[in-house]
């Protein structure tokens, strides 16, 4: 073998390698990415040569070879791509790729390595992070070239000689010291293959088999794939998981260059909204599994591939985030989704719906955080409603109509007939309601404990949305910002006028002390519960049937309780519930009637000598309150203790009422 040259790299770093070593610590595989990336570009240069004319008979199916020598401790990584010749070395490796490491390093030296997303593009040099000693043993396409051999220990020194080598292509072999072995393990390389290359158009061999999946769907036209497709691709990068909702396929070339998938997944209870779930690439090869600084922010819990040559990937990550190229990329996702909402919510309406419990986070949140988001998808907006809008049943059977096959009427009508709860936006329930209660929209934020109250809106014919979610607190304000003239109030927080029957409420009964029913039964439970604080409204409430209206109701004005939960979110705690708030008993129900009746002309005062039936009302209309209570917030220890020792007195003097004792 002749020894062409025996040179020192031209750099005016000394000792650039454990440089380079210290600075990259916690990244050192990302070498193995950029060897196989440089092996690719060799074969699709070569591609491109042979199009041109340039080369003669076949070029062989392309292909990367990985192979181990645990007795030489070497790795090495074989491409049949273009070669290079003792001059290209001298060029590309000698000179281009340790200025560029020179260059790395000057840029690098202050800042620390994990502000930069994936290392991306260090290049060749970047093997001498794990090897102790690199060698390229090579033959170029061009025709009579010599094959050469490159060696270089790490130091600045570099021996280039004749090889005898006589296949086309590029072999880098590296010898890896102890503390890098792991790079001579089978299943540590498997999971390399897998982390960065398993979307490289190339097949990659170890041990003779092919590991890399190689097709990148989302370079695909989108017309040319089905939903099975995606949803093959989406199981294959995050198994075990439910099926995504929908996506959207990004594809455009200009102003930059960007091609994904990005899926909605389903939101789980558990998943960390604040957390990129995105993988970012860059020419099909894996840069990152974090890219918060690209991704507009609601957007995060998207699931996907985001892949991109126009991302500037050796910046911080705070000039990523800055950067314009950037931030139009993070406005073009927004606005694909966006769009992608829009079709589905004009297409198939029952699958909007069904899809809207994950969506309506990120729709809400999008309309919080970004303006023109908010723009695209404000109509979208849906809630779930007590109304039933189910399209009314025709009272003759439909028309029979002949039609083929998947006929498209056939399928709205199979459509329209799907069961579950009703949906609308505001402005359908805002023209909806307008006789009954203009601009006023009554809400539920808990389907459970808010119970009664939406009970008794629905038997008075008023609609209650349903905004139940943990973003809705924030999208009432923000809906109230954007409608002026509309006021949200909780079904808890006043009683409108059309839920009571004023004419009872009026109706006189002791005509001694000229007091009305109503204020008879005020006088008993404020004496009964003695609470200076609590505001004691008497009503009778609207029901076909009384006793399906509950007896009372502790409403709490809006405008207090929102200050309560502000208090709390500040506080990262608990509030106690206000004592200022309204006791409603409902005059109607036949409880309270009773409760009139036990104690006419015997009005408890506080500290008299009392009967038993007296006593007996009193226990009740403590009772009657903490059950209102009880929809409002639960019972600490005390409270707990308390009501269940009184159930239990109450049920005592039931019992022994009914004994006649
Ligand atoms: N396997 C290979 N086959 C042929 N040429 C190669 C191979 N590996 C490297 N080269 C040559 O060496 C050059 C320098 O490689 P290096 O990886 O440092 O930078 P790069 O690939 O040009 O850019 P990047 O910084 O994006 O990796 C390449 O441009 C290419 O010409």
């Amino acid at each position: 073998m002749t020894v062409l040259e025996k040179g020192t790299i031209a750099i005016h770093t000394e000792n650039i390698f454990p440089i380079i070593k210290k600075s990259l610590y916690s990244d050192h595989e990302v070498f193995f990415r950029e060897l196989i990336s440089n092996a690719v570009d060799a074969i699709s240069k070569l591609k491109m040569v042979s199009l041109s004319g340039e080369i003669n008979g076949e070029l062989g199916d392309p292909e990367i070879v990985i192979s181990v020598d645990k007795d030489k401790k070497t790795l090495s990584i074989s491409d049949n791509g273009i070669g290079m010749t003792a001059d290209e070395i001298k060029k590309y490796i000698n000179q281009v790729a340790f200025s560029s490491a020179e260059e790395f390093i000057e840029k690098y030296k202050s800042a620390s390595d994990n502000q930069i997303i994936g290392h991306f593009g260090l290049g060749f040099y970047s093997s001498f992070m794990v090897a102790s000693q690199v060698e390229i043993d090579t033959l170029s396409y061009q025709q009579g070239a010599q094959a050469v051999h490159w060696t270089c220990d790490g130091s600045p020194e570099f021996q280039l000689e004749d090889s005898s080598r006589t296949t086309r292509g590029t072999t880098i072999i590296l010898t890896l010291p102890d503390e890098e072995k792991e790079y001579l393990e089978t299943p540590r390389l498997q999971q390399l293959i897998k982390t960065y290359c398993d979307f490289m158009p190339v097949p990659i061999k170890l041990d003779g088999e092919v590991v890399n999946r190689q097709k990148a769907l989302w370079r695909e036209s989108p017309s040319n794939l089905k939903d099975e497709d995606y949803l093959e691709l989406y199981r294959y990068l995050y198994p075990f998981q439910d099926e995504p909702l929908l996506w959207v396929h990004l594809k455009t070339d200009y102003p930059f260059l960007v091609n994904g998938i990005l899926y909605f997944p389903k939101l789980r209870p558990d998943v960390d909204v604040s957390k990129g779930n995105i993988k970012l690439f860059c020419n099909q090869v894996f840069v990152s599994d974090h890219c918060e600084e690209i991704i507009p922010k609601f957007l995060l819990p998207m699931r996907g591939i985001l892949d991109s040559p126009d991302i500037p990937l050796n910046v911080s990550r705070s000039a990523l985030q800055m950067d314009r190229t950037v931030r139009k990329i993070a406005d073009f996702i927004a606005k694909k989704v966006g769009d992608r909402l829009k079709a589905l919510y004009n297409e198939n309406r029952q699958e909007y719906i069904r899809c809207w419990k994950d969506l309506g986070t990120f729709v809400k949140f999008g309309c919080l955080n970004d303006d023109k988001f908010k723009k695209q998808v404000e109509d979208l907006v849906i809630y779930r409603t007590t109304a039933d809008l189910s399209p009314a049943q025709p009272d003759t059977p439909a028309v029979e109509v002949q039609g083929e096959e998947g006929d498209a009427w056939k399928e709205v009508q199979s459509d329209s007939n799907t069961e579950g709860p009703s949906y609308t936006t505001l402005d359908e329930y805002l023209q909806r309601n307008q006789a009954r209660h203009e601009n006023r929209v009554f809400y539920c934020t808990d389907e459970v404990s808010q119970a009664t109250y939406v009970q008794l809106h629905k038997s008075q014919g008023l609609e209650v949305l349903f905004m139940d979610s943990f973003i809705d607190p924030h999208f009432i304000s923000f809906l109230e910002r954007e409608h002026q003239d509309v006021k949200f109030s909780r079904v808890d927080a006043e009683i409108d006028e059309k839920l009571l029957d004023k004419d009872k409420s009026t109706e006189i009964v002791d005509p001694t002390t000229n007091k009305t029913r109503g204020e008879q039964i005020k006088e008993l439970f404020q004496n009964a519960l003695n609470k200076p604080k609590l505001n004691i409204r008497t009503e009778a409430l609207k029901g076909e049937d009384a006793k399906a209206t509950p007896p009372a109701m502790v409403l709490l004005p809006e405008f207090l309780r929102r200050l309560r939960d502000m208090n709390a979110l500040v506080a990262q705690e608990n509030v106690e519930f206000p004592e200022e708030h309204i006791l409603l008993v409902n005059t109607a129900h036949p409880l309270i009637q009773n409760l009139a009746q036990m104690t006419q002309g015997n009005i408890i005062q506080p500290g008299d000598a009392q009967s038993p039936s007296a006593e007996l009302a009193e226990q009740i209309c403590r009772h009657v309150y903490d059950l209102a209570l009880m929809a409002q917030k639960g019972f600490d220890a005390d409270g707990m203790k308390s009501f269940v020792e009184r159930s239990n007195d109450v049920l005592t003097n039931l019992t022994q009422k009914a004994f006649g004792s």
